[in-house]
């Protein structure tokens, strides 16, 4: 497969340089990073140990690709799928996190749009290196659930890489348990500046539980079987699991960088038919937190 990678950051490169054993990939990103790469390959760190040489470059080319996958923060979504439009593309997946990202990439782009969720951890460390701080697995399929032959297509592909994938069904249910899992999680260590396995025992889980449930009630408001005992079980899991890591919101808010807050609270704020106070509250400090520092 051709596959065009955008957004080669950390997750990006990751996908990129593990889907390059098999497949003829481009990655678009940024300056240095694109350069180290066109120079000396991508290596991959840490859990996995990989060294490839995909072509790397910062704009999107005019070429046919049969997959475009998109690792942009959720922010930047809107701009990645016109910067998508100069390709010729026959399927688009989001890794992305937050909810937005497929209906956006659709509603600009005539390809298929699947929607993907990611366990995998990754970070760029230097220029030309990322680190896989963690193997988890790539669920895809269509954004509003059910079967097609593009997800079938595109599961092949990256299991053909060794990434491990899952073409699922249900991907509405999985999107807003991983949503009620950033929603408990992220946020809450951003605005106590702990590592996650703080919220296992400390006195900020049950915040990010009640984030959790609040976000299975508005799932289960559009139709999403998604019990608040599962959304809460979720998270306790992947605080207890990924109990060293500081998410990527803590990592942004130390680095002063935008969050994906909007994407993510906000995201539920926004299609909740009642109050929401925990996902309210969250998103208005992080939000007042970036406005104070500039990033949004
Ligand atoms: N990292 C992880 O372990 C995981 C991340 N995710 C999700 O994946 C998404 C990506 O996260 P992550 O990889 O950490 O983010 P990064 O910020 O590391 O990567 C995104 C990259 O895309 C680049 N980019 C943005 N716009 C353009 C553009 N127009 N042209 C070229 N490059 C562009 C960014 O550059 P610049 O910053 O200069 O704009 C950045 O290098 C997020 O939604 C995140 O929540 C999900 C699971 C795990
Ligand atoms: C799963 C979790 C919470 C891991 O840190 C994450 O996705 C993030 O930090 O964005």
């Amino acid at each position: 497969m051709r596959v065009l990678v955008f957004g080669a950051g950390s997750l990006g490169s990751l996908l990129g340089g593990l889907l390059a054993r098999a497949h003829d990939v481009t990655l678009v990103g940024r300056a240095p990073h694109v350069e180290r790469v066109r120079a000396d390959g991508l290596r991959i760190t840490g859990e996995c140990s990989v060294r490839v040489e995909p072509a790397a470059t910062t704009a999107v080319p005019d070429e046919r690709f049969d997959l475009a996958l998109v690792a942009v923060k959720a922010f930047d979504t809107a701009a990645a799928a016109e910067a998508l439009g100069a390709a010729d593309l026959d399927a688009v997946l989001s890794v992305q996190n937050g909810l937005d990202n497929e209906r956006t990439l659709a509603g600009a782009l005539d390809a298929p749009v699947l929607a993907g969720t990611c366990t995998y951890g990754a970070r760029l460390t230097e220029p030309g290196t990322v680190e896989c701080t963690g193997r988890g697995e790539v669920a895809l399929g269509p954004p509003d659930g059910g079967e097609s032959a593009v997800a079938e297509s595109v599961g092949g592909a990256l299991g053909g890489a060794d990434v491990e994938t899952t073409v699922a069904a249900d991907m509405p249910r999985r999107r807003w348990t991983k949503l009620s899992v950033n929603a408990g999680i992220n946020a809450v260590t951003a605005l106590a500046r702990v590592e996650n396995g703080a919220l296992v025992d400390g006195p900020a889980g049950e915040t990010a539980r009640r984030a959790a449930r609040e976000t299975a009630r508005v799932a289960r408001e559009r139709g999403i079987d998604l019990a608040d005992g599962a959304a809460v079980e979720a998270v306790e899991r992947v605080a207890a699991a990924t109990s060293a890591n500081r998410s990527s919101m803590l990592q942004d808010v130390e680095a002063g960088t935008r969050t994906e807050v909007d994407a993510i609270n906000g995201a539920v704020v926004e299609r909740a038919e009642r109050a929401v106070p925990v996902n309210e509250t969250l998103t208005a400090l992080v939000r007042g937190w970036e406005r104070e520092r500039g990033s949004r």
